[in-house]
């Protein structure tokens, strides 16, 4: 089954993963203070406007991550002291679904030691939701939050994990447990 992208996240833990159909010749970089979804150097030029962005970034001891450009602003009003929920609701709701030919969802998750929150904006719903366990949602099919099983409990087995996915067309993903301090780690596709 195809999901496209999508974020697993529960307390202490979370992973992103781009699975893409369209724009394979991806990957994570890591910088000083974000993972970034890029083209890698053979990719094909696109003026496509969500392909690149921020998937992972960080801030009051919590993660965030998503699937575009609302991972900064959600990180912003972190920094400014909103509630996770409220951090996620501001930042879907103003950016709305992306304005592409499917119309796709805006994914994303927040992970603190001892708890998370995961939202989703498509065109009929805006859901942000408190979750006591590993909860995944994504841009397509699996588009309403749902407990899943993960059992990765570090950075690296997260990020792994995520890859290993039973889903079509990975490409790359992020993993981030969050402890005392934030560790991230990535898988990169061939
Ligand atoms: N975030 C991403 O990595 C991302 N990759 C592709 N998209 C959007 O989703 C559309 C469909 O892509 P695909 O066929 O790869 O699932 C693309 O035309 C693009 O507008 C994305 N936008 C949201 O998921």
């Amino acid at each position: 089954m195809y999901i496209g992208r999508f974020v697993v996240v529960g307390p202490g833990i979370g992973a992103y993963r781009v699975s893409s159909r369209s724009f394979p010749n991806r990957r994570i970089v890591e910088r000083d203070d974000a993972l970034t979804v890029a083209p890698t150097p053979d990719a094909p030029e696109t003026d496509n406007p969500y392909v690149s962005y921020n998937c992972v970034r960080e801030s009051e001891g919590q993660a965030v991550l998503g699937n575009g450009s609302h991972v900064d602003p959600v990180t912003e009003k972190l920094d400014l002291g909103y509630p996770a929920r409220d951090a996620l609701a501001t930042a879907l709701l103003s950016l709305d679904y992306e304005k592409d030919d499917y119309d796709t969802p805006r994914v994303a998750g927040v992970v603190g030691p001892d708890a998370a929150t995961v939202g989703i904006v498509r065109r009929n719903a805006l859901v942000v939701e408190q979750v006591t366990e590993p909860t995944l949602v994504a841009t397509y099919e699996e588009n309403r939050p749902r407990a899943f099983g993960f059992d990765a409990d570090d950075a690296t087995a997260a990020a792994r994990e995520a890859y290993d996915l039973d889903f079509e067309h990975a490409v790359c993903a992020a993993g981030v447990a969050v402890d005392d301090g934030i560790e991230t780690a990535v898988v990169n596709g061939e």
